[in-house]
């Protein structure tokens, strides 16, 4: 099996204050998606969505169940949307390819039974991956970023100018319960979500990448008004619970990937936060 695989838990707000440093990383921080021919699942029990990277090397990967979901496929009860974060490379599902280039999206809907990744003719393969359980089988499907709905948000004044591509949403794609969506931010901007908000009734994950390798991230999660910080590097990812806000401040600009599931599809219902109002 080139798929590894580790389980993290949903965690209560109120004992999440007590954390430490050390805690709050093995709780929400993942530290390593990206291994040499191996598939990197974690699986959380937020809204149950798997968070994980692909990087095929010297060989094709296949798209494993793993024993946690008891199931003979491993999108035999769920979908999944790859975003590629490296060199353009190809990905078969059931028989039918799909190059999928540098920063551009694929949707696999429900009931997919042989998901294949393949290493980069040029470059290397790097691909991640968020999945949700899903209750119907939607088409499977490629989505360029041109075709995103896009949206520029804040300034360079306020330190926030970014191009939010939402990639994979209803207005673009049709899925159960993912939304996937890639955030670039200009170049001497480095505050991404700020103002921040929170929606309880969906979980989030981040992925920061194109981050200088000297350079660093740093998180904001918690409670508005009980915040909590994690230093991230590049390639990292990190869990956000319904409670959480999300937002985050680099050394240097970044871009990342951001991924949900929940409760409905309406991305633009969250509860805003003033920056006055964090504490
Ligand atoms: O719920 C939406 C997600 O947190 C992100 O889309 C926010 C984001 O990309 C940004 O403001 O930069
Ligand atoms: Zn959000």
């Amino acid at each position: 099996m080139s798929i590894k695989y580790s389980v993290r838990h949903a965690i209560h707000h109120e004992d999440s204050k007590n954390y430490d440093t050390e805690k709050l990383r093995s709780s929400y921080l993942i530290e390593t998606l990206f291994e040499p021919d191996t598939i990197n699942a974690v699986y959380t029990l937020y809204d149950r969505l798997i968070v994980g990277g692909i990087h095929p090397k010297s060989k094709a990967l296949k798209l494993e169940a793993f024993d946690t979901l008891k199931a003979e496929n491993f999108l035999d009860r769920r979908e999944i949307g790859i975003i590629n974060v490296a060199s353009p490379t190809k990905v078969t599902v059931d028989g039918t390819d799909y190059e999928v280039g540098t920063k551009e999206a694929l949707y696999i809907g429900m009931g997919a039974k042989d998901v294949t990744f393949h290493p980069a003719t040029t470059g290397e393969a790097r691909l991640y991956f968020n999945s949700a359980p899903a209750h119907a089988s939607y088409p499977t499907r490629k989505v360029s970023l041109d075709e995103a709905e896009t949206v520029e948000l804040g300034s360079l004044e306020e330190s926030n100018h970014r191009v939010i591509r939402k990639v994979l949403v209803n207005s673009v794609v049709k899925t159960c319960q993912l939304q996937m969506g890639v955030t670039e931010l200009k170049a001497g901007s480095v505050w991404n979500t700020m103002p921040a908000h929170t929606h309880d009734r969906r979980m989030e994950a981040y992925f920061y990448f194109e981050l200088p390798e000297d350079s660093a991230v740093c998180h904001f999660m918690g409670p508005a008004n009980e915040t909590r910080h994690i230093w991230m590097k590049n390639h990292q990812a990190v869990i956000s619970p319904p409670w959480s806000i999300h937002s985050g401040a680099g050394t240097s600009n970044y871009t990342f990937i951001w991924g949900m599931a929940g409760e409905n599809l309406d991305y633009g219902d969250m509860d805003k936060v003033a920056p006055t109002d964090l504490k």
